[in-house]
């Protein structure tokens, strides 16, 4: 018996170039912008113009690729020798793509497609899930050998993932004399209307995470969630970010609980831009825990997450 474990992935640029196709790709996914073609082929066109040269200098500052390649590349290796398949990535809008990696799988007997958002949305785990299914289908792939699942915000061992990062970022210090934001990558009021399930599913994971560090007796000053990365006109979940650090006292750790691996919207946009606002307001201490990543717990995590779909 062969079998694979696909994980899902966004992407983000392995080099300067891909900045465009990251960006092009995401902006022309319905599931990003809802507006029908050929409209939304002119959006996508109008923010590229007005996104590139800050997106470029922002990974150029990065070592000039997205950080979400490196770490979702190790967490393949290290989860490959410890499970009883072959582990392959995918990424939606940027190499390797759901094509290139279905072609290495396609004869496998059984193939299980993990998407790396513990949450469900339909910006990133249906649109994922959507792409790959299609792709199988137009390779003749016989895709009821492909399981998949929604969301695993409440897994043990996640949720202890979470607590041990949470650990590691207080360095041994007070926890009781710090305030801990949970922050969550924002999606658009509209697709939340829409009935999209990811506000749900990051509120009921913030609650997991609080009941792990309550059974651990790690108490903080206050806990709060907010939502970072906003673009654009629209409404976006709130709070937002920059508003939340304004009522912040003068200790914080932040949670960043949208992600798996580490981003260019934790590396970046969490450990340089928003430290700056931090500084700007007087916090005397900014940090920034780090996502799962390959942290033992987590690759338990997803082995367990695994054998779980073995049986479905
Ligand atoms: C309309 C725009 C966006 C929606 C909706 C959205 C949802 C969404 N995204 C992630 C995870 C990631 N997003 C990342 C980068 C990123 N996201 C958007 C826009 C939307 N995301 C943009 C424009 C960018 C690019 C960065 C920039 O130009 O500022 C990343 C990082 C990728 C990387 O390069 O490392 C991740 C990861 C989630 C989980 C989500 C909805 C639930
Ligand atoms: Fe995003
Ligand atoms: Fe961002």
């Amino acid at each position: 018996m062969k079998r694979a474990i696909i994980l899902m992935n966004m992407g983000g640029p392995n080099n300067l170039d891909e900045v465009k196709v990251f960006l092009h790709n995401m902006f022309n996914d319905k599931y990003i912008i809802g507006a029908p073609q050929p409209i939304r082929a002119m959006i996508a066109k109008f923010i590229i113009f007005k996104r590139i040269d800050e997106a470029k200098g922002n990974y150029k500052e990065l070592g000039g690729m997205s950080p979400i390649v490196g770490h979702t590349k190790r967490l393949v290796r290290r989860l490959n020798k410890i499970v009883d398949a072959d582990v392959f990535h995918e990424m939606r809008y940027t190499p390797p793509f759901a094509s290139e990696v279905l072609q290495k799988v396609k004869d496998y007997d059984e193939i299980y497609a993990i998407p790396m958002y513990p949450h469900y949305s339909s910006t990133t785990t249906k649109s994922s899930w959507e792409d790959l299914i299609k792709n199988a289908k137009k390779m003749g792939i016989d895709t009821n050998k492909i399981k998949t699942i929604d969301k695993y915000y409440d897994n043990k061992l996640y949720n202890k993932t979470i607590v041990e990062r949470i650990k590691e970022a207080l360095q041994g210090d007070d926890s009781k004399e710090f305030e801990l934001v949970f922050s969550a990558h924002g999606l658009t009021q509209r697709t939340i209307d829409k009935g999209d399930l990811y506000q749900k599913h990051i509120l009921a994971n913030v609650e997991c995470a609080k009941k792990e560090l309550e059974e651990q007796g790690i108490k903080f000053k206050k806990i709060h969630v907010a939502y970072q990365s906003r673009l654009g006109p629209l409404e976006w979940l709130r709070p937002y970010m920059e508003d939340k650090l304004k009522e912040i006292k003068d200790k914080v750790i932040i949670y960043p609980i949208s992600f798996t691996v580490d981003n260019s919207e934790t590396e970046f946009e969490l450990d340089i831009e928003y430290k700056e606002v931090a500084d700007e307001l007087g916090i005397e201490d900014y940090r920034v825990a780090k996502t799962p990543n390959h942290h033992p717990y987590f690759l338990a995590a997803l082995k367990d997450i695994y054998e779980e779909m073995k049986d479905l």
